[in-house]
């Protein structure tokens, strides 16, 4: 299969285009500054496995990247502890349940069940290797870096907001600690990944980030390692499990590649070895998964024929 520059091109003006006056879903609600972000926003981009860029729409504003940051900390841990380790420790199914669903982790004994959930992502940062939350934290800055090629940052504002209303990610830490699927102080396992939730890019970063995971593991805009190539293959079945939350069966039904939202807006899908789509627009569905954002990533894929199960229809 070859991606013609100029269909990749015209896939994301038309669905940028397309969507842009869609309505409906709403931003989040239960983190302050996201209620406030301007919900007319939209971008759409595409970056190939070798970081061409095609981009229609705010692709320069700069969001919260939310749960999208759990891909990152999963590459980050499980190159540190090992995939396996990491799979017995954390888990790697999907839950069937909301993103910060306490039902799912008292059903599983006190454990998170998938590292792409709200328990799964802070017993992710509990096993990533420091003597403090600030070494920690340091760690998961410079691996979001490194995927996106720049230098990533921490919003306070956004910080703030979170850390300010993020009770409810505080029980759950407490639950997976009793259950012993929390390997660090599990406070301080929260605030990390709440850091690691408020940091800000833009649609093309997104699409540089998921680029270097379409590039198996390789920067395509620096030209630096930034995860082994053999997590990449665990990172993808991850997503396709539960990127999408409870949305993500019907996501793979009819888009086909494995994906990632965040409830800041974000959405991210990856064709390995090919090219990543990524788009941003606030409001969400219920599932918690950018409505426009979505159909645009959907849009772009259908329109190239991209999907993981297709192929056997593939020539080369
Ligand atoms: N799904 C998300 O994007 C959730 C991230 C958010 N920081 C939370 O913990 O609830």
């Amino acid at each position: 299969m070859r991606l013609d520059r100029s269909a990749i091109e015209a896939a994301v003006r038309t669905a940028y285009t397309d969507h842009r006056n869609d309505s409906g879903g709403k931003n989040a609600g239960y983190i302050p500054y996201l209620a406030s972000v301007n919900p007319d926003l939209f971008g759409v981009c595409a970056m190939t496995a070798d970081g061409a860029l095609f981009e229609a729409g705010d692709t320069g504003f700069e969001f919260a990247l939310e749960s999208i940051s759990k891909v990152f900390s999963m590459a980050w841990a499980m190159e540190k502890v090992g995939l396996e380790t990491f799979q017995e420790k954390v888990g790697a199914d999907p839950t069937g349940e909301p993103f910060n669903s306490v039902i799912s982790v008292a059903l599983h004994g006190d454990t998170p069940v998938s590292p792409l959930v709200n328990a799964g992502a802070m017993s992710t940062v509990s096993l990533i290797p420091g003597d403090t939350a600030e070494d920690k934290w340091e760690a998961i800055l410079q691996v979001q870096s490194a995927f996106a090629g720049r230098k990533i940052s921490l919003s306070d504002e956004v910080n703030d907001s979170e850390q300010s209303t993020n009770f409810h990610n505080r029980a759950i830490a407490w639950l997976l600690y009793s259950g012993g699927t929390m390997y660090s102080d599990p406070m301080e396992a929260c605030d990390v990944y709440t850091r690691q939730c408020s940091t800000l890019v833009t649609a093309r970063d997104l699409a540089a980030m998921g680029a270097s995971i379409a590039n198996r593991g390789i920067n395509p805009l620096t030209g630096d390692r930034v995860v082994s190539a053999a997590n990449i293959p665990a990172m993808l079945a991850e997503m396709t499990m539960e990127g999408m939350y409870t949305a993500s069966g019907d996501w793979a039904y009819r888009v086909g590649l494995p994906g990632k939202s965040g409830v800041g807006g974000g959405i991210l899908a990856i064709m390995p070895g090919k090219l990543a789509i990524a788009g941003f627009a606030p409001p969400l569905d219920e599932v918690g998964n950018s409505v426009k954002a979505q159909r645009a990533v959907a849009q772009v894929a259908a329109a190239l024929g991209l999907s993981i199960y297709k192929a056997s229809e593939y020539s080369d």
